[in-house]
């Protein structure tokens, strides 16, 4: 596995391997990998020749200086898992080599970011979107994988494509659990015991409500007692709940059979800020 630190790195390698006539993917990640990463390296080496993994824990997207500072960081481990998985190459970039000059650059989503993660974490998307199109100019994929686990994310990056005229296909892969259910994120190693004792009930409540909503059940009724349900926990202060339009995102009023919903929630355990999301089909 080539290890590549540079901008000027990382486009030479991947327009050699262009050049080959070889397909890329590009797997963007944050580090501290689990699983739940793992399956899209593998999904990438399933449908390309060339599979570019990168890590770099983006600035920009934070909106908490503690959850910057404490994002976990373990460079060592993440190397040994991606090679035996099908890594061909890894960006590690430094944040003064992907942003020479301060940041300025200004996206509008519209709708798509004013729910939600858009909504709770004030600049998240402008900074996801920045950096995914640095990562995407400079790597030029033919595909790109990003988990469901992101749900808006993932809405947010079409968005992107599309407005862009990116020339790749997102591919997005399902979460990934613990037997538990609880999703795998690199955030749950700052979990304490206390708080990972209890993080289960993330998933439980999202797959009851889940059941609630596909009997017919309203909306606001389903988010109402999904609240109350985690509030009752005194080791979890959920943020939001919302029953949205799988694909605009927009809250919903009533369950439309055929239409696919998804139920997204954010919660604080002790001091750690998950996020989880459930789909049920149309
Ligand atoms: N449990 C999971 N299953 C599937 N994909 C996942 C999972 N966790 C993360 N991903 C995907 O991996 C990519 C990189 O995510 P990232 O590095 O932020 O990891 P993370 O585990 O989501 O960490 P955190 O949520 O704590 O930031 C994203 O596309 C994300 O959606
Ligand atoms: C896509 C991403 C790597 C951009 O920094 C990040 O938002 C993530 O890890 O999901
Ligand atoms: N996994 C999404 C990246 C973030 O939380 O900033």
């Amino acid at each position: 596995m080539q290890i590549l630190t540079t901008a000027a790195g990382l486009q030479a390698y991947t327009e050699q391997a262009r050049q080959a006539g070889k397909r890329l993917g590009l797997v963007p990640t944050m580090g501290a990998l689990h699983a739940g990463h793992i399956q899209l390296v593998q999904a990438a080496r399933a449908e390309c020749n060339e599979v570019i993994a990168t890590i770099f824990v983006n600035p920009t997207q934070f909106n908490n200086a503690d959850d910057f500072r404490l994002y976990p960081r373990v460079p060592e481990a993440d190397a040994a898992l991606l090679e035996p998985a099908g890594c061909t190459a890894l960006f590690v970039p430094s944040v003064e080599e992907m942003y020479p000059l301060p940041a300025v650059l200004r996206f509008d989503f519209g709708a798509l970011e004013q729910v939600m993660e858009g909504a709770h974490r004030p600049g998240h998307f402008n900074g996801v979107a920045t950096v995914v199109s640095k990562l995407f100019h400079l790597a030029r994929p033919h595909r790109a994988y990003f988990g469901q686990k992101d749900w808006q994310q993932v809405a947010v990056v079409r968005q992107l494509v599309a407005d862009l005229s990116f020339d790749l296909e997102i591919v997005a892969c399902p979460t990934i659990r613990e037997a538990d259910g609880l999703a795998m994120s690199s955030r749950n190693r700052r979990l304490d015991a206390p708080a990972r004792a209890v993080a289960p009930l993330l998933y439980q409540v999202l797959s009851a409500a889940a059941v609630q909503v596909r009997q017919g059940v309203r909306p606001a009724q389903v988010q109402a007692e999904a609240l109350a349900t985690l509030a009752q926990e005194p080791a979890i202060t959920p943020e939001y709940v919302e029953i949205a339009d799988a694909q605009t995102l927009q809250p919903l009023a009533e369950y439309v059979p055929g239409r696919a919903v998804v139920l997204c929630l954010a919660a604080h355990l002790g001091g750690v800020r998950l996020i989880d999301n459930v789909v049920v089909d149309g």
